[in-house]
C-alpha cells in the first residue's frame, strides 16, 4: 500500500488533499485512471482478491498435519494442546468436498469431543459429537462418546439410547460386548431424570418488557449537529434504546478469541467457517447468520446392511437431521462475500471490511451500487470529509478503489468501479469513521477463584484481586445509535449483549435535555486538553460539551502539583488547562445556575465540588487572569516545573516498573520498597488528587495482593479510591470497578465490611446495566454469594 501511495504523482496527491466533497468523483476518477495503468496496482489487487493467491482457503494437507499433531498431544495426555490442534485442523479442513473430506471433518469433531470429555468440557463434547453425527449419522464412535458424555452429565436416558445405537452399529464382537456391558451398567442406574440439554442462550432476558416508555427525539443542536433528546423526564437506570447493528465486524486482535458474529468469547468447541480459515463462530446459529450456510453438510448415506429398530432410527434422525437453527428466520450473511479464500478481508483495516459489508448489503437491496439508492442517503449519517487531514483523504481514495475492485471480483458487474461509486464508497468510510461504535465486552479476571479463608492467618497469599477490564471486540454501525452525541460527563451509558446495543440513563434526565454518551474520554480520566486532543484525533471534532466549556474540579487537579509553600494546599497547574482562554470566563456562576436551571441540579454534587474548589482556589486571586502553569492558584507562589519534572522522573520510572512486575508476576520486596519510596515522593510534590498517585496506589494494592499481604493491599486500594471518588462522580462505573477490587480483597481477608462494599457495587452496576448487570458481569453473583457465606459463618 505504501508503494502505491508513493507512486502517485505529487500534483494528483495535492488535488486529493485539497479536495472537497463535491470534488471526490473527479479526484477518485483521476486516481483510478492512474492506478489502472500502474503494474504495482494490479499486483496489489491480485494479491488481495485472486483466489489462487489467497492464504485463507481450506487446505486438506495442513488439516491432516494439525490432526497428526493433535493425535501426538493426545497420546501424551497433553489435552489442552490436542484441543488446540484439532481446532486448527477443523479450520483448515475442507468441509463441503467429497466423502473423504467430510469423513475427515467428522473424525476431527469426534477427536475434539474426546479431548473435551477428558478435560471435563461435557457440553462442548456433546455439541462436537452431534456435529460429527450430522455429517456421518452412523458413526459408531461418535454415538459411543455421546453416550459417555451424557452419562457424565447425568442424562441417563440419552446415555442409554446413544449406547444402544452404538452397540447396534458396532461391527466387531469384542467392541460390541464392551459397549453392551457399559450399557447394562447405565440401564441399571437409569432413573427418570430430565435428559434435556440446556444450551447457553445469550439474550433470553425479556428486555422489551423493561424498556422505559418515553419517546426519544432527534433534534438539531446549535453546536453538535443532530442529537437525541427525550420527550419526557427520565429516571436513572431507565432502558432507553435497544438496537441491532446495521452491520458489524470483528476487530483484528479478537479474531481468534471471539465469535465473529455475536462477539462473545469463543468456547472450546469453536465452529469454523465452512469456506475460509479465518472466521470462527461460537455456534452453528452464528455461522449460519454470518454466512447463510450450514457448517456441516448432512450426509444422506446409510449403512444399508445394518437394520435398526424403528425407535433407534427415529432417535438417529432426531439427533442428526434436525436443523441447527430452525428458530432463525433472517440471515445477515455479512461474511459470505469474504470467505472465498481471498486475502483482502484479512489484510484491509476493519473499517474498510465493514464498508465492504455495508456495500454488499446495499448491493443485495438495490441489485447494484449506484442503482436505485445512494449509499450516503441510505445511511443518513453525518461525515466530515472536508475537515480530514490530507493523508486521510489519500488513504480513503486508495482504499476505496481497492475495496471496490475486490468486491467486483466477487459480484461482477453489480459493482462498477467508477468515479460516482468511488465517491459513495469514500463518503461511506468517512461515515464509518465518525459514526461507528466499538462493541465492548467486560472481561473480569479471576473473580471465580475467590475463596473465603476459614481463618485469616491460614491464608497463604493466593488471593487475587478481581479486576474488570473493557475489551473492544467489534466495530459496528447502529443507524439510530449513531445519533447520540458525545459528552465528557455523559448521562447515558451504552453496552452490548452479543451484538445488540443497549442504552441506559445513568442519572435523572429532564425532558428535552440532551441524551449524551461518552465516545471514550471522560472527566476524571483525562483533563480537558487531553480529552479534546483524543476526540480531535479519533473523531475529528472539537468537543463542545458542557464539561469542556467551563472549569470543573477534576480538570483542575488531575495533573496538578502541590504548592511548595508550607501550609498552603493550593493547586499548581502543570500546563495551561484550556486551548481557549475564553472558556475560563464562561465558567458558570454556580449559585445562580444551580437554583434556576433544573438541568444543573442533576449535577448538584459535582457543582458543589466546583463551588468548593472555586472558593478555595480563587478566593485570594483574580483567577480569570491568573490561571497559569507553575503558579499556585491560592497564594500565587511560583514552582519551577522543569526541576520538579526531573525530581519526579525516577518515581515515574519506578511506577512503570511496578506495573510491568505485576503483568509478569515478578513482584519482589525490592520493587515494592522502591515503589513505596516513590509514592512518598509523589505525595509530597503532586496535588493530593493527582491521578498518578491513584494509579500508583492501585498498582501497590495489586502488588501486595500478589504477595498475599492483604491488609496492605486493602489500605492502598482504599487510598486509590479516595482520589478517584474526587475525580469522578461517586456513582460512576469506574468507582464500581474499583469497589469490585476492594470487595475481593475484603472477602479474602474475611472482612465483615465486604457486604457494604458489595452493596455499593450492586447500586452502581444496577444504575449502569439494570437487570443485565448479572449477565454483563456474572462474577457479581459469585461475590455476593461468598459475602453472604461470610456473614453466615
Ligand atoms: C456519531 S455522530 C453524532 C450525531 C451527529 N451530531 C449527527 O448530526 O448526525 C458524531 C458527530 O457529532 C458531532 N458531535 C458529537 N458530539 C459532539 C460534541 N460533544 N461536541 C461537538 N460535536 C459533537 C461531531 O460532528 C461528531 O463527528
Amino acid at each position: 500500500m505504501e508503494e502505491l501511495k508513493s507512486a502517485i504523482p505529487p500534483s494528483l496527491k495535492r488535488l486529493i488533499s485539497e479536495s472537497t466533497v463535491s470534488a471526490i468523483p473527479s479526484t477518485s476518477s483521476s486516481l483510478l485512471q492512474f492506478f489502472r495503468q500502474l503494474p504495482q496496482f494490479h499486483q496489489v489487487v491480485g494479491d488481495l482478491a485472486d483466489r489462487d493467491r489467497g492464504l485463507c482457503g481450506k487446505n486438506k494437507e495442513s488439516a491432516l498435519e494439525f490432526k497428526r499433531s493433535g493425535n501426538d498431544c493426545f497420546a501424551r495426555a497433553d489435552y489442552a494442546n490436542a484441543l488446540h490442534f484439532y481446532s486448527k485442523a477443523l479450520r483448515d479442513a475442507p468441509s463441503d468436498a467429497d466423502v473423504l473430506g467430510r469423513n475427515l471433518v467428522s473424525t476431527l469433531y469426534l477427536n475434539r469431543a474426546t479431548v473435551s470429555h477428558r478435560l471435563g468440557l461435557l457440553e462442548e463434547c456433546l455439541r462436537d459429537c452431534r456435529r460429527a453425527l450430522v455429517i456421518s449419522p452412523h458413526y459408531t464412535k461418535a454415538w459411543y462418546r455421546r453416550g459417555k458424555a451424557n452419562a457424565s452429565l447425568g442424562n441417563c436416558e440419552d446415555a442409554v439410547r446413544d449406547l444402544s445405537v452404538a452397540v447396534n452399529l458396532e461391527l466387531t464382537m469384542v467392541e460390541k460386548r464392551r459397549i453392551e456391558s457399559e450399557l447394562k451398567l447405565y440401564m441399571d442406574r437409569k432413573e427418570e431424570r430430565d435428559g434435556l440439554l440446556h444450551s447457553a442462550s445469550k439474550n433470553n432476558i425479556n428486555s422489551a418488557a423493561e424498556m422505559f416508555h418515553t419517546q426519544l427525539e432527534c433534534v438539531s443542536t446549535p453546536t453538535k449537529g443532530r442529537g437525541m433528546v427525550s420527550v419526557g423526564d427520565i429516571p436513572p437506570s431507565s432502558l432507553l434504546h435497544i438496537e441491532e447493528p446495521y452491520s458489524a465486524v470483528i476487530l483484528k486482535h479478537c479474531r481468534d478469541t471471539h465469535c465473529h458474529f455475536c462477539f462473545i468469547e469463543l468456547p472450546a468447541d469453536i465452529v469454523p467457517c465452512s469456506s475460509c480459515t479465518i472466521a470462527l463462530y461460537c455456534s452453528e446459529q452464528c455461522h449460519v447468520q454470518a454466512t447463510g450456510q450450514k457448517a456441516g453438510s448432512v450426509s444422506k448415506s446409510r449403512h444399508n446392511h445394518i437394520s435398526l429398530s424403528g425407535d433407534l432410527e427415529k432417535y438417529i434422525a432426531d439427533i442428526t437431521l434436525s436443523d441447527f437453527c430452525t428458530e432463525q428466520t433472517e440471515h445477515n450473511s455479512e461474511h459470505r462475500h469474504e470467505c472465498r479464500g481471498v486475502n483482502w478481508p484479512l489484510v484491509l483495516p476493519s473499517e474498510i471490511v465493514l464498508a465492504g459489508r455495508i456495500l454488499m448489503k446495499l448491493v443485495k437491496q438495490a441489485r447494484h451500487i449506484g442503482g436505485s439508492s445512494s449509499v450516503v442517503e441510505n445511511l443518513d449519517l453525518c461525515h466530515n470529509y472536508g475537515d480530514l487531514p490530507s493523508d486521510v483523504k489519500l488513504y480513503l481514495h486508495i482504499h476505496s478503489i481497492i475495496l471496490l475492485y475486490c468486491l467486483q471480483k466477487y459480484c461482477g458487474s453489480q459493482v462498477q468501479v467508477d468515479g460516482a461509486n468511488l465517491s459513495q464508497c469514500i463518503i461511506l468510510i468517512c461515515q464509518i469513521k465518525v459514526n461507528s461504535i466499538a462493541i465492548v465486552r467486560l472481561n473480569s479476571l479471576d473473580a471465580k477463584e475467590l475463596v473465603v479463608p476459614s481463618t485469616v492467618s491460614s491464608f497463604a497469599g493466593n488471593a487475587l484481586t478481581s479486576t474488570i477490564e473493557q475489551v473492544k471486540v467489534g466495530q459496528a454501525i447502529y443507524s439510530a445509535g449513531s445519533l447520540f452525541n458525545h459528552s465528557c460527563q455523559p448521562n447515558i451509558h451504552a453496552y452490548f449483549l452479543s451484538r445488540t446495543l443497549y442504552v441506559r440513563s445513568t442519572e435523572y434526565v429532564a425532558a428535552g435535555y440532551p441524551l449524551e454518551l461518552s465516545y471514550g474520554p471522560q472527566v476524571g480520566q483525562w483533563d480537558c486538553k487531553d480529552r479534546q486532543q483524543l476526540l480531535k484525533n479519533q473523531y475529528s471534532f472539537s468537543c463542545q460539551c458542557s464539561s469542556c466549556s467551563s472549569i470543573n474540579f477534576s480538570d483542575l487537579v488531575l495533573n496538578a502539583f502541590r504548592c511548595s509553600k508550607p501550609n498552603c494546599f493550593g493547586v499548581v497547574l502543570d500546563r495551561s488547562l484550556f486551548h481557549d482562554k475564553q472558556m475560563v470566563s464562561q465558567c458558570p456562576d454556580i449559585h445562580t445556575t444551580c437554583s434556576s436551571d433544573p438541568h444543573m441540579q442533576i449535577r448538584k454534587l459535582k457543582s458543589e465540588e466546583i463551588k468548593r474548589v472555586a472558593q478555595c482556589v480563587f478566593e485570594q486571586t483574580d483567577f480569570v487572569h491568573d490561571i497559569k502553569p507553575g503558579v499556585c492558584l491560592t497564594c500565587g507562589s511560583r514552582v519551577n516545573l522543569e526541576k520538579l519534572a526531573e525530581t519526579l522522573n525516577e518515581a515515574t520510572q519506578n511506577s512503570k516498573r511496578l506495573k510491568d512486575a505485576i503483568v509478569f508476576n515478578q513482584v519482589s520486596a525490592d520493587t515494592i520498597s522502591y515503589s513505596l519510596r516513590s509514592l512518598d515522593l509523589l505525595r509530597s510534590k503532586l496535588h493530593a488528587y493527582n491521578k498518578k498517585i491513584a494509579e500508583l496506589e492501585d498498582n501497590l494494592a495489586q502488588a501486595f495482593c500478589l504477595l498475599g499481604e492483604l491488609q496492605h493491599a486493602k489500605s492502598h486500594c482504599k487510598a486509590s479510591m479516595q482520589i478517584l471518588e474526587k475525580l469522578y462522580d461517586l456513582n460512576h462505573i469506574v468507582i464500581g470497578n474499583e469497589l469490585v477490587k476492594l470487595a475481593s480483597i475484603q472477602l479474602s481477608l474475611g472482612d465483615a465490611d465486604t457486604i457494604d462494599t458489595i452493596k455499593q457495587v450492586d447500586t452502581i452496576f444496577l444504575l449502569y446495566y439494570g437487570s443485565h448487570a448479572d449477565i454483563i458481569f456474572p462474577q457479581l453473583e459469585n461475590l455476593k454469594r461468598e459475602a453472604i457465606k461470610l456473614v453466615v459463618q
